[in-house]
């Protein structure tokens, strides 16, 4: 087993907060190190280096040069410890991308320092790791974030003439000399106690950080060198100004982005490093509250060249626009939405039972164990309520308050305008792999709508008028901010069909799901009056019957598994534009909530113009369509009356899927199919156009031979 040290990356200043503010960030570096004893070993310094992630082309894999290790020696060496432990192997993940100003050096520095501290058995304490990081890294903001997790100011003491030469030594001096590796058999010089301090600050959970790196390097050294010694009192005054109001700005909720917008402002850093980064000024200039609704605030990542934009909403649309700023320069860039880490630096080390650890998973012995320290906070569960009430109570309706808390949501029948019983319909749903987009965008708040939309879309194809509906969130650790901003998603979906959101489930189960995913389902419960048609209405159906289409909003929540594998067998990110769209990123495309069309719908039923309904889900339309038929009929389309999405028309492709596959795994752009009495057909297109739907006269209803749902003239799928 091995101990896992795991540190996050940071994007320090946050514009006016030059060396002082640092926030963490959630990628993380992941040093594996395993010591199995032996007497020799063939690596120097007994060390072997293995890694994977950015960088295995360039990274040094040997003890002496790679910068965790060299700092782990460093640090070791100022112990009386000359060397690893024999045999050593330390395995690096990386997933930072170096020399971008998102703390890759700083992270690396913290591991090693932690690393050390974990193969000597030193004991430091986070203070006195602190320390070290400082010898070598000498500006506190990356590592006092990396360490400690969080939004961070810090500060270092003014250290007294013997302590400034000491840090003052070169690093050549004081690590395994020249990066290389003869052991002067000295000891090096320690790092002097106490010499940074931090303080955490608060940070709004609704704040995410949207990173736009770009594809080429800007090492932190060089972007010090081209900044002057001293400042006008002007400049340093401005930036004190605004650090000083930041720092609180940023954990008031909602966020003032005028405020943040204006406090984000710097004079003593970026405007001397924009000949490092084409198009700097211009590109920092691009965007502001106003222009781009959502958005907080934008600054230089770190030294840069990654620009960090901070915003509560419009992610995609934000980030489109930045790229594009660069594109213009001639720089690709990739993107991602990253969220503050909290905790910092983890160890995990293996226990006696293998699946333990060392983190505040397990309490030493005999220490009074909590609920919480299994991994599920009663806290978190409560914040949560907190946070999505407000939301729930949107949904409320007649009949329903949607007021949470209590032990099961109700619903007064009569009050919902149901005088005589009524016959109840029930649905029950999930949103699927569609959710592993969201993860990946750190997009939460339409898989709600999707979850909502698969069961009510599912009830009034039935002539049933949704009126409740209760969620089930399933994660291994609660985020709140991602669990409300599902919720708030869930509660759009239920005002969009006129459901109340009546209660639900948040399950925290440590161990069960990958951290930072979830899964969700829910049921929704609708009513059709006594004496109103239940659909479909078979008997009815003709020889004739017109057979209408509505259009889909892309995917909705279906054939994700084969969507996800084609994207990655493209070798395309979620984060790249769009290829069927170069408005959009392939991400924000496809999280298109899925079309909830109960209210035309039940606008049609209830004037007993429809005969039946399909919802064109998983199985497509030629597995969907069959459902609402009597035996004797079969439905014929005709592929040229709608308009396949963009999106399709790539999948299709991309996937080369043929027409009859096509036809069973996605909706090809139709979102329900109705039949209707031929005479009826204008009438019903009429009034769903009233609702904004696009409406489509797909087909007729044909004597059944063969198949139950025939496509003509799919050759103009391509
Ligand atoms: N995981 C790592 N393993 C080894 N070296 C690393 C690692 N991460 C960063 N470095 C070193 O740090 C350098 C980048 O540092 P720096 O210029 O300060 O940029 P950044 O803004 O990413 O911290 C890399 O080029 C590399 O030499
Ligand atoms: N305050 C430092 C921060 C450097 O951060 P990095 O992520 O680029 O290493 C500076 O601006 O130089």
């Amino acid at each position: 087993m091995a101990t896992v040290i795991k540190v996050p990356c940071s994007s320090a200043n946050i514009g006016p907060g030059f060396d002082v503010i640092g926030l963490a960030l959630d990628v993380f570096l992941e040093v594996e190190v395993t010591v199995t004893p032996q007497e020799k070993s063939e690596h120097a310094l007994n060390c072997r280096i293995t890694y994977e992630g950015v960088g295995a082309e360039n990274v040094p894999l040997v003890a002496a040069d790679n910068l965790i290790t060299r700092t782990a020696v460093y640090v070791l060496r100022c112990h009386g410890i000359r060397a690893f432990p024999s045999e050593t192997h330390v395995h690096i993940r990386n997933p930072i991308p170096l020399g971008r100003g998102l703390g890759s050096s700083g992270a690396a520095i913290v591991a090693g320092v932690n690393l050390a501290n974990e193969v000597g058995d030193l004991k430091l304490s986070k203070a006195r790791m602190l320390d070290y990081c400082l010898m070598e890294e000498r500006h506190p903001d990356n590592v006092a974030a990396a360490l400690y997790g969080g939004f961070v100011g810090t500060y270092l003491n003014e250290l007294s003439p013997e302590d400034t030469e000491r840090l003052e030594i070169p690093l050549s001096e004081v690590l395994p000399e020249p990066a290389g590796g003869v052991d002067t058999g000295l000891r090096p010089p320690e790092p002097p106690h106490n010499i940074g301090h931090f303080k955490k600050f608060k940070w709004a959970p609704e704040i995410k950080c949207i990173c736009i790196i770009p594809d080429f390097e800007v090492s932190t050294a060089k972007a010090r060198e081209v900044l002057p010694e001293t400042y006008s009192r002007k400049d340093a005054v401005f930036n004190m100004q605004r650090l000083a109001l930041l720092t609180s700005a940023l954990g008031e909720s909602p966020p003032d982005s005028d405020m943040i917008y204006t406090a984000m402002q710097d004079k003593i850093h970026q405007p001397y490093r924009r000949g490092l980064i084409p198009g700097l000024t211009e590109i920092l200039q691009s965007v502001t509250p106003q222009s781009h609704p959502g958005l907080l605030g934008i600054c230089l990542s770190g030294a840069g060249p990654t620009i960090l934009a901070l915003a509560t909403d419009n992610f995609d649309s934000i980030a489109s626009h930045l790229l594009n700023q660069f594109k213009k320069e001639g720089i690709t860039c990739d993107w991602k939405l990253l969220q503050p880490a909290e905790e910092g630096t983890t160890v995990t080390r293996p226990t006696a039972t293998a699946t333990a650890t060392a983190t505040a998973t397990t309490a030493p012995k005999g220490e009074a164990m909590t609920y919480a320290s299994s991994g599920v906070s009663i806290d978190a569960g409560n914040e949560l309520v907190k946070q999505i009430k407000a939301s729930v109570a949107t949904t409320k309706r007649p009949g329903a308050d949607a007021e949470i808390g209590g032990f099961g949501g109700l619903l007064d029948l009569q009050a919902a305008g149901y005088a005589e019983p009524p016959i109840l319909v029930g649905a029950i749903d999930g949103i699927g792999t569609k959710v592993k987009i969201a993860f990946e965008m750190g997009k939460h708040d339409t898989v709600g709508i999707d979850l909502v939309a698969m069961n009510v879309n599912d009830l009034v194809v039935q002539g049933a008028e949704p009126l409740m509906f209760l969620d089930y969130y399933a994660c291994s650790k609660l985020n709140v901010p991602d669990a409300a901003a599902f919720v708030r998603g869930v509660a759009d979906g239920c005002r969009q069909s006129g459901s109340a959101l009546v209660g639900g489930e948040t399950a925290e189960m440590p161990g069960l799901y990958k951290e930072g995913e979830y899964d969700a389902g829910g049921a929704a419960i609708g009513a059709i009056s006594r004496g109103s048609p239940i659909l479909p209405l078979k008997n009815e159906m003709e020889v004739g019957d017109v057979l209408l289409g509505l259009a889909s909003n892309g995917a909705h929540s279906n054939g994700f598994s084969l969507i996800r594998k084609i994207i990655e067998t493209k070798g395309l990110s979620f984060h790249d534009v769009a290829p069927w769209s170069e408005d959009e990123t392939v991400g924000a495309a496809l999280l298109a909530p899925t079309r909830i069309y109960v209210k035309p719908l039940l606008a049609v039923t209830r004037k007993h113009l429809v005969k039946g309904m399909a919802h064109i889900t998983g199985g497509g339309l030629t597995e969907n369509i069959p459902r609402m038929l009597p035996k004797t009929l079969a439905a014929e389309l005709d592929a040229k009356t709608w308009p396949v999405p963009a999106v399709f028309k790539w999948l299709k492709a991309a996937g080369n899927l043929e027409n009859s596959e096509f036809a069973r795994t996605w909706n090809t752009g139709l979102g329900m199919v109705l039949v209707v009495d031929a005479n009826h057909a204008r009438q019903v297109t009429e009034i769903l156009q009233e609702y904004g739907e696009k409406v489509y006269t797909v087909g007729a209803l044909v004597k059944k031979a063969e198949e139950e749902c025939v496509v003509r003239n799919m050759d103009v799928w391509g």
